[in-house]
């Protein structure tokens, strides 16, 4: 037998059955960067999921570990004891078993991640595709492939990142939580100061920052200094929905000429087909279409011009394939939405953006933010690109000591930082005592 004959042998018997599923929330540090609803808490969860086949082969997942998410991942993990790593479509029949606590869903904007209004469906889809994840990391191991193989192939070698800026604070309130070098950025030249670093230390081309934090004229200002120390590098700004359509298309003639992608300016897709009637600046959103059923009033409405993906909430790797197809289709662009995670998800997020011909812009992500990581080497951005990994799986392993560490952290946690909440962040800070998440728009 030659050895890819045997190769082939050996694949064709592995016993690709789960027979142990291992959920590991974790808290890592966050820095005090701001955003419409308030501030993010000294420390975030995560939830790391890992999947054993019954000849040991484990895959890793990742995806939110705020306590609804987790009261999901437990029931949805006792019932896939038998389940393939390769059934993946299975991995929603499962999932519509697991009833979900009506109290959790309040059907309104996110509270804890401006991630769109929550829904019964949405927190479904955010455990499967931790789930995907980890069985496809499972699944390439076995096969000896690297997951963009199993999504079809790679159809470019790098994957391209933008600059994530947010205004922030120096350190959070009464010093809690972990310190860094950034120092605080509240005005123009806090955050072109800000951009410069991102540009030295991963050589990022693309600006995104982070608005909705200040009235309007003063972001307007920090895209317009960014436009002068940057000449013709993509900007975009993202308030979150903070604006009316009335100041969202003030801001859109000042900043025309400059802006990639105005992204989220007002809220809901009635409020965005407003906007998108009166400008020519593109909108983009990881707020009003971040479903399925929320896709045919916004594309026939004309009412976004770039929709974000996110493989967490659109419910994994195959669905952002899915919804990138029907972009497509509708001649509406691509780009990818980013909150606070780790390099599991970072890898998972490249792996999937490598396979999509159709992402037109450069990728979100918080990871520069975040100094915990769970796998042993983090991931290095050249000229603001990641190498996409031909490694088997997801090409990322885990650290089991960082992992235990992060764990113990969430242990110990008196419960505060389990849920993220940005308003209750707020309001420790000194002049924020009174603070409550702002209704929107804002301004
Ligand atoms: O693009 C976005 O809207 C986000 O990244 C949402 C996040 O929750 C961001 O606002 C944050 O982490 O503050
Ligand atoms: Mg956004």
């Amino acid at each position: 037998m030659t050895t890819a004959e045997k190769n082939t042998a050996d694949r064709a018997a592995a016993d690709l059955t789960i027979t142990e599923v291992r959920l590991t929330p974790v808290l890592i540090s966050d820095p005090p960067l701001l955003n419409v609803q308030g501030v993010h808490q000294p420390y975030t969860p995560r939830l790391v999921i890992e999947v054993v086949t019954a000849d040991g082969v484990t895959g890793v997942g990742e995806t939110y570990g705020d306590t609804k998410y987790l009261e999901l991942a437990r029931p949805f993990a006792d019932l896939l004891a038998g389940h393939s790593i390769a059934d993946l479509n299975g991995l929603a029949i499962l999932a519509a078993q697991v009833g979900v606590d009506e109290a959790r869903v309040d059907n309104a904007v996110d509270v804890g991640g401006l991630r769109g209004v929550q829904t019964a469906d949405k927190l479904r889809l955010s455990i499967i595709s931790g789930f995907e994840v980890a069985c496809l990391d499972a699944l390439g191991k076995v096969y000896g492939v690297p997951v963009h193989e199993l999504l079809g192939g790679k159809i470019r070698d790098t994957v391209e990142y933008s600059a994530y800026l947010f205004y922030r604070w120096a350190e959070h309130p009464g010093g809690a939580g972990e310190s860094d070098t950034w120092g605080e950025a509240i005005d123009p030249a806090g955050v072109v100061e800000q951009a410069r670093r991102f540009v030295d230390d991963y050589g990022f081309t693309s600006f995104k920052l982070k608005g909705g934090v200040f009235p309007p004229a003063e972001e307007i200002a920090a895209i317009k200094a960014l436009a002068e120390a940057f000449p013709g590098h993509p900007l975009r700004l993202d308030p979150n929905g903070g604006w009316t359509p009335e100041t969202s298309l003030k801001v859109a003639e000042e900043l025309g000429g400059v802006l990639e992608y105005l992204e989220d300016p007002t809220p809901g897709t009635p409020n965005m087909a407003e906007v998108s009637a009166g400008t020519d600046v593109p909108l983009a959103t990881n707020m009003c279409v971040t479903t399925l059923p929320e896709i045919r009033e916004a594309f026939l409405k004309d009412a976004v011009q770039v929709v974000l993906s996110d493989h967490h909430y659109w419910g994994g790797l195959r669905a952002t394939r899915e919804l990138a197809a029907i972009c497509r289709t509708f001649g509406v662009g691509l780009s990818m939405h980013s909150n606070t995670h780790m390099g599991i998800s970072l890898a998972a997020m490249t792996h999937v953006a490598a396979t999509v011909p159709n992402l037109d812009y450069a990728c979100d992500s918080h990871y520069p933010w975040q100094t915990d990581d769970v796998i042993t080497a983090r991931h290095v951005f050249t000229d603001g690109r990641l190498t996409v990994s031909d490694a088997p799986g997801l090409g990322v392993e885990l650290n089991r000591e960082t992992l235990a560490r992060l764990h113990q952290r969430w242990l110990d946690d008196d419960g505060t930082m389990r849920d993220r909440d940005d308003a209750a962040a707020m309001r420790k800070a000194k002049g924020h005592e009174d603070w409550e998440t702002p209704a929107l728009p804002r301004w």
